[in-house]
C-alpha cells in the first residue's frame, strides 16, 4: 500500500480550509472542537490528538501540518514512527516560547469569546495583499472563526503551552521538508530551529504569511508536490539537504 496523504491545518481550520490548494487525492483531518466535531470530552492534548489519528489512518502517511497541525505531526512521529512515511512541516514549531503566557491567554479566551481574536489573527495568518489575492480564502477563515467556539480555542492553546519536543527530534528518522513563510513573524527562527534537529531534513522559504498553506495555496501546493517526488525517488536518507 502506498501512502496516504494526510493534511492537518492551523486551529480553528476545518476540511474546506484546503480548497484553494492543487492537490492529489488527501485526507483532511478535523480536530476535536473544529468544524463539525464537538469538543475533546476528557480535554484535548497534543498526544490524544496525535493517537486519535493514528488510530484511523492506514499503515502508512505523508503527512502536511501547519501551524498547530505542524506540532501534532511531530508528536504523531514521535509516538507512532511506523505509521509516518515523511512530513511537510509549515510555520511550525518544536516547543512553544512561553507556557504560562499561553495557558493565562486560553483562560481569557474562554471568558471573551472570539469576537478580540479574528482581526489580529487575520494581521498574522495572511500578507496585506491576501483580500485581493484570495478573497474567499480570507472570507472563509473569517467565517469559520465567527461561528467558532472560544472554548474550542483555547482548548488548543492551552495544549499548545505544554508542547516541548526538542530533545526528541533526532529520533525522527523520516524525509522532512520544512517550510518557512518569508512573511511570517509568529515564531520567527523555528523553522531553522527544527532544521538543525531533523536528521533528514530540508528547508524551503516561500512567500506567505504565518497560515501559508491559505495564504499562498498555488506556492504551498507545488512544494508539497516536489516533496512527495523527492520521498518516492527515495529522499536521500542521512543526508542534510539546505
Ligand atoms: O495564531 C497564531 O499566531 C499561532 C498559532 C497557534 C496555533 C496555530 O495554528 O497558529
Amino acid at each position: 500500500m502506498t501512502a496516504e496523504l494526510l493534511l492537518l491545518p492551523g486551529v480553528t481550520q476545518d476540511a474546506l480550509v484546503w480548497q484553494w490548494m492543487d492537490l492529489p487525492p488527501a485526507r483532511a483531518w478535523v480536530y476535536p472542537g473544529h468544524g463539525d466535531r464537538g469538543r475533546a470530552q476528557d480535554g484535548l492534548t497534543l498526544e490524544g490528538v496525535a493517537d486519535e489519528i493514528w488510530s484511523v489512518v492506514p499503515t502508512q502517511v505523508d503527512v502536511v501540518g501547519v501551524a498547530f497541525g505542524g506540532v501534532i505531526a511531530q508528536y504523531l512521529a514521535l509516538r507512532h514512527p511506523e505509521s509516518v512515511r515523511s512530513m511537510v512541516l509549515a510555520c511550525t514549531t518544536a516547543a512553544s516560547e512561553d507556557g504560562q503566557r499561553m495557558r493565562s491567554n486560553a483562560e481569557e479566551m474562554r471568558t471573551r469569546g472570539m469576537g478580540p481574536y479574528i482581526e489580529p489573527a487575520i494581521g498574522r495568518w495572511f500578507r496585506r495583499s491576501a483580500r485581493e489575492r484570495v478573497p474567499d480564502a480570507v472570507a472563509h477563515i473569517e467565517n469559520t472563526m465567527q461561528e467558532f467556539s472560544a472554548d474550542a480555542y483555547a482548548d488548543v492553546i492551552a495544549a499548545m503551552s505544554e508542547h516541548d519536543t526538542r530533545s526528541r527530534l533526532s529520533r525522527i528518522d523520516r524525509p522532512v521538508t520544512l517550510v518557512k513563510g518569508e512573511q511570517d513573524r509568529v515564531g520567527e527562527g523555528a523553522i531553522d530551529a527544527l532544521h538543525a534537529e531533523l536528521p533528514h531534513s530540508r528547508m524551503f522559504s516561500i512567500p506567505g504569511a504565518h497560515m501559508v498553506h491559505v495564504d499562498n495555496p498555488g506556492g504551498f501546493s507545488a512544494v508539497i508536490r516536489d516533496h512527495l517526488a523527492w520521498v518516492d525517488n527515495g529522499a536521500p536518507l542521512g543526508k542534510k539537504l539546505g
